[in-house]
């Protein structure tokens, strides 16, 4: 399995305090990797070190081998780092499919695009129901799939990073995200997903770090992570 992302000896700061202090995670191309831990301990800010959003942080990013942490955010974008921030941040006014179209502005030419939105209405097949609809009138999961749709209409995807993409949402609706992301996995994608829940993403990633006042202090499979009540006591509380 080829590695996609590397972030190595990653630290980062908005102020005077650190937020991450020499983080290391490596993201493998079709599969999805996670990042666990509670709130505030630096998951959010781990994302926006890669996507090139973190102006204070030392440490090397690279992507299939090329360091793009000295990068602008834009020119990140473009080698292919779709970034979908936490909450909805759709244009509620606009149509779903005007929302999906400003995700692939950037794109070299409409073939390419059409080909981005027929991918994205067949992995979300209520987006393609409701097409015409303005954002606003969307329920809180199809908003959730209208964000990382236009996340996905982007011409060049070498790794998607979703922040809390269950956030806030019912079992049935979670359900069908995953399956999406499941689906995208398979498709050859490299996925880093932050969640707060280990249950959440424990059966979609092959391997999760857990993300402790802004160092990984345990990584591996899932299943290890939830048969130890040593780790859930400490740092999950639970
Ligand atoms: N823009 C900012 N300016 C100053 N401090 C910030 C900023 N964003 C986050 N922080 C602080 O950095 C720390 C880590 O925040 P971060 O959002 O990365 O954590 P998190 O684990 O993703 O938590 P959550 O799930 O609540 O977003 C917190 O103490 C937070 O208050």
């Amino acid at each position: 399995m080829s590695t996609q992302l590397e972030i190595e000896d990653i630290s980062a700061n908005y102020g005077r305090e650190p937020v991450l202090t020499g983080v290391s995670l490596s993201v493998d191309a079709a599969q999805v990797t996670g990042i666990v831990g509670p709130n505030g301990n630096g998951k959010t800010t781990c994302l926006r070190a890669i996507s090139g959003l973190m102006p204070r942080m030392s440490g090397v990013v690279r992507l299939n081998g090329e360091r793009i942490d000295r990068l602008a955010p834009e020119q990140i974008a473009r080698r292919g780092i779709i970034h979908v921030p936490q909450g909805d941040l759709v244009y509620k006014k606009m149509t779903v499919r005007d929302n999906l179209l400003v995700g692939g502005t950037m794109n070299p030419n409409r073939a390419v695009t059409a080909d981005r939105l027929e991918h994205v209405l067949t992995l979300f097949p209520r987006l393609r129901e409701r097409l015409t609809q303005t954002a606003s009138s969307l329920s809180g999961g199809e908003r959730r799939m209208l964000g990382i749709g236009r996340g996905l209409m982007a011409a060049k995807m070498q790794l998607l990073m979703l922040d809390e993409p269950s956030l806030g949402l019912a079992p049935l609706v979670i359900d069908q995200i995953y399956e999406a992301i499941n689906n995208l996995s398979q498709e050859g994608l490299a996925i880093l997903i932050v969640e707060e829940s280990v249950e959440r993403i424990a059966a979609t990633a092959r391997h999760l770090s857990l993300l402790s006042h802004g160092e990984f202090v345990w990584s591996g499979p899932p299943a290890e992570l939830l048969a130890s009540d040593a780790l859930a006591e400490t740092y999950l509380g639970v």
